[in-house]
């Protein structure tokens, strides 16, 4: 794995959080798409090397509801690029870890994306993240 690609916020209303993080980072969201697969809205902002995404649910079904209503607001999952996805899941694979989709899926901002249960990671809900070429 490499350096953090992004740190993902759940959110109830994306707008209001966009306006919210443009204050706080003094700089605007360069990216808003929805990734129907997830069931979700997403925000973009840079922060240096790294990324924050804004996550808030399209439908009652999706992972950001059932968080939103079990934890309330906030960092969701981090992120992680990786060169080669299938190399990496197959790595994590014999480590142990459970990974929560069996083949790469499409995420937002380009990429193909991977998530690994957070209960074998202290709680953290990670993903991984190659870029699509
Ligand atoms: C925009 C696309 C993409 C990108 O390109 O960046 C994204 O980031 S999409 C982000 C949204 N998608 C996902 O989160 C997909 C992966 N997540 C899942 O598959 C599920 O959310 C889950 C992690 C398997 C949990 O689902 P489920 O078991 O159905 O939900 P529960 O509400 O019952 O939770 C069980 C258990 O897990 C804890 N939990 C849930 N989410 C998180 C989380 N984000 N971080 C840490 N812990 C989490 C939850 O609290 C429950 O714990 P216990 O109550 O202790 O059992
Ligand atoms: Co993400």
């Amino acid at each position: 794995m490499k350096n953090i690609e992004h740190i993902g916020i759940a959110v109830r209303d994306l707008d209001a959080s966009c306006d919210l993080y443009e204050k706080l980072l003094g700089t605007g969201c360069y990216k808003k798409e929805m990734v129907e697969s997830e069931g979700v809205n997403t925000a973009f902002f840079r922060t240096g090397e790294h990324k924050i995404e804004l996550l808030a649910a399209t439908e009652e079904s999706s992972p950001i509801a059932r968080f939103l209503e079990k934890k309330g607001e906030g960092i969701h999952h981090i992120a992680f690029n990786v060169d080669d996805i299938l190399v990496e899941m197959e790595r994590l694979r014999q480590e142990g870890f459970v990974l929560l989709n069996e083949t790469p899926k499409r995420g937002a901002d380009n990429k193909l994306i991977c998530f690994v249960h957070p209960k074998g990671t202290n709680g953290v809900l990670v993903e991984l993240c190659q870029d699509v070429k």
